[in-house]
């Protein structure tokens, strides 16, 4: 690589898209998001158009847009900012984005580890310089291969590649991850954020997931307990979090639900989901948000 790379590390949230009422894209929400994230959650980083952002139901031009949005108006507030999922890699790079992440294709899928790779590789060729992650995922992308399998001599391959954002309950699959990834410096990020404790435990460098933009300040708090190494303190905080998640899944939590659960805690409009999402009933927003605004102010 040409450039000196910081290591991805702490909280990063994966950020909602906001709509219109009319269902368009609307930017306008952007910087005060920005400025939400920073001084209500202590959040510094963010990752845009992944699953929480629908990024799959936008068009690439929205992408773009939304894209080069974040990366305006986040550059000289964030140290480190990482953007962007997809195939839209050049462009990533022509706005500043500082990263990268890649799904697998789940149309046609790829029947092993090497044609994952491959299309991996091929993604990086239109951004040699831009550290490059692998987006591990298997739940919406229905391809389960074990993303140790994935990493195995990648670097080859790609050598501007960075680590994996490891969305996966599997531990031994990602504690294989961690433990390839040391001897090149890679970050793995864990993204089952009610399961981040035992994340942790593996050795994680971080975590990207939807609820920072709500519980981040929280969160935080439970990363430095752990790295203080108070694991009393590190539990009993995993605990309540994995209580307010039980009570929003018992409601039906979706991208659509969290969405609007973001509109209600954080007084940012979000606007609608894109269909095939539908729009959650505020009612079940609002129960939800108060969960999370009783948990915040007991810490
Ligand atoms: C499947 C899914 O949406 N997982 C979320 C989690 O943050 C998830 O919302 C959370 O753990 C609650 O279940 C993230 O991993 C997704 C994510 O990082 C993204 O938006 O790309």
């Amino acid at each position: 690589m040409s450039r000196s790379v910081k290591k991805l590390t702490g909280l990063v949230a994966a950020t909602f898209t906001p709509l219109t009422t009319e269902g368009e894209i609307n930017l306008s929400v952007i910087g005060p998001y920005i400025d939400y994230l920073k001084e209500k959650q202590n959040v510094k980083s963010v990752f845009i158009n992944g699953t929480t952002g629908e990024g799959c139901s936008l068009t690439v031009d929205e992408r773009k847009q939304l894209a080069a949005a974040w990366c305006q108006h986040g550059k000289g507030n964030y140290g480190q900012q990482k953007c962007l999922k997809g195939t839209r890699a050049r462009h990533a790079a022509s706005i500043g984005a500082d990263g990268i992440a890649v799904i697998s294709p789940s149309y046609f899928k790829p029947i092993n580890a090497d044609a994952l790779r491959l299309f991996i590789k091929e993604v990086s060729a239109f951004a040699p310089d831009l550290p490059m992650y692998y987006y591990h995922i298997p739940s919406m992308t229905g391809v389960a291969l074990d993303a140790a399998d994935v990493l195995n001599g990648i670097e080859q391959m790609i050598p501007s590649f960075q680590g994996v954002k490891y969305t996966g309950t599997d531990l031994r699959d990602l504690g294989q991850c961690v433990c390839y990834s040391q001897s090149h410096n890679w970050s793995v990020m864990f993204g089952v954020d009610e399961q981040l404790l035992g994340a942790l435990v593996l050795g994680v460098h971080g975590a990207v997931g939807s609820t920072y933009n709500y519980l981040g300040r929280i969160v935080n708090q439970m990363l430095a307990a752990f790295d203080n190494g108070n694991h009393m303190q590190t539990r009993a905080l995993q605990f309540e979090f994995m209580e307010v998640i039980t009570f929003a899944k018992n409601l039906g939590f979706d991208v659509s639900v969290n969405k609007q659960v973001m509109s209600e805690v954080s007084g940012l409009a979000m606007g609608p989901p894109r269909l095939p999402l539908l729009p959650c009933p505020v009612s079940k927003a609002q129960a939800i948000a108060q969960k999370i605004k009783d948990f915040s102010q007991g810490h």
